[in-house]
């Protein structure tokens, strides 16, 4: 078992890698006798919510799976459910989920009379590796990816690898695309160890998952202290690949192509665009397209129906977050492991890029 402190100016919680049963006395303690509320989707409740939920005494909430939960219609079920069953401002959320239930139930948390306590319960590699930790929380609006949300840190985090078992290869492999990128984020040599060990720990073996899910929680901890809310450009890092990746997602229809495989994608693109502009070595650029598509994911719009789409993708990419008013900002890398924030990029030149690309 390891044990991440994250510092907010709020309050400082437990990222838990392990057992699950060893992290229910923490939850116990969180709830101080109030009875828990668990949100889970209908797959993840079936397979392990009721062991959990029995053993903490939780109400359960269900939702739909995957992305079709973050929305403006499963937002209010969900307060409806809250509101109707009494829930207070100390009532502990317990989001047993994915990165989709973990953003529905994570927004919807820090709605309800102002804000509720959340525990996350990530049961993807996706969510346990990134999205259970940092406090983003989002629903889909209007056609555009993650377009509302808060920020609203939990109280703590269970993340239990064992959950990865029942977990569908696909899903798998696009949780995987997040933890790559934490190595080529700022950290060459877990790259390294992903291409030596990436096989292994699609494969399921124990100790590359713990090693994996802990090094990557470590460094969004690191990545996120000082820049909690998105302001500086510092948690800006973590968007690798997202700009190409949400557009993707949004132009093919939210929920086709998986949000660890169009980030895998978006990498691949953020990698070949900086190559093409000289900015990254094209050794560096071909290695990351390499290592991602022996890992079964997409590193090429063709791949997903998307080629010869620039000024689609672009149109997209205009209305990202990172963006000051008038122009593109896209996550690039001199190379891996040395990703940076340009603010302004040429979008002439990126629906060129686009159109070109494979
Ligand atoms: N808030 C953040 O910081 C952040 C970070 C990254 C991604 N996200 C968001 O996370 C979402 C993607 O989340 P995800 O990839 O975790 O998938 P998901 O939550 O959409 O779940 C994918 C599928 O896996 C199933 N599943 C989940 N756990 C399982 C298990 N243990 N065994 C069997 N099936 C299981 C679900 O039922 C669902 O069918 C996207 O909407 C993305 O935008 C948020
Ligand atoms: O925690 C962050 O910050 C991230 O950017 C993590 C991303 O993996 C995640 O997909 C996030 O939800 C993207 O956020 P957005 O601000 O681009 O909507
Ligand atoms: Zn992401």
């Amino acid at each position: 078992m390891t044990v991440i402190a994250i510092d907010t100016p709020a309050h400082r919680y437990d990222v838990i890698v392990g057992s699950v049963e060893a992290g229910l006395d923490r939850i116990r303690d969180l709830s101080r006798g109030a009875q828990p509320i668990m949100v889970s989707d209908v797959r993840v409740f079936a397979l392990h919510g009721s062991k959990v939920a029995e053993a903490l005494g939780a109400d359960p909430i269900l939702v739909p799976e995957g992305e079709a939960a973050k929305s403006w219609e499963q937002l209010h079920i969900l307060l409806a459910a809250l509101a109707e069953r009494g829930a207070s401002r100390t009532t502990p959320i317990i989001a047993l989920g994915g990165g989709s239930v973990g953003d529905l139930a994570g927004l919807a948390a820090s709605l309800f009379k102002r804000g509720c306590p959340i525990v996350h319960v990530p049961t993807t590699l996706l969510a346990q590796a990134d999205s259970a930790v940092g406090g983003k929380t989002a629903i889909d609006a209007f056609g555009e990816k993650n377009l509302v949300g808060t920020f609203h840190q939990p109280s703590l985090v269970l993340a239990d690898p064992a959950y990865l078992d029942t977990l569908d290869e696909r899903q798998l492999r696009a949780g995987y695309a997040e933890v790559v990128k934490y190595g080529l984020i700022d950290d060459p040599a877990f790259f390294a160890w992903c291409e030596a060990n990436g096989r292994g720990l699609l494969a399921g073996h124990p100790d590359l998952r713990q090693h994996a899910i802990t090094t990557a929680i470590q460094a969004k901890a690191r990545i996120i202290s000082g820049d909690l809310e998105d302001r500086s450009g510092k948690r800006a890092l973590l968007n690798l690949g997202h700009s190409f990746g949400h557009a993707i997602e949004a132009e093919t229809g939210l929920g086709t192509v998986l949000h660890g495989e169009a980030v895998a994608l978006g990498m691949a693109l953020a990698f070949r665009f900086s190559a093409e502009a000289g900015l990254c070595p094209a050794a560096d650029a071909e290695k990351v397209v390499a290592h991602l598509g022996n890992a079964g994911l997409p590193t090429k719009l063709s791949e997903v129906g998307l080629a010869s789409k620039g000024g689609r993708l672009t149109g997209w990419m205009a209305r990202d977050k990172k963006n000051k008013p008038g122009r593109i900002a896209l996550v690039l890398a001199h190379g891996i492991g040395r990703a940076f924030l340009e603010p302004s990029v040429d979008t002439r030149r990126l629906a060129q890029f686009l159109d070109a690309a494979p």
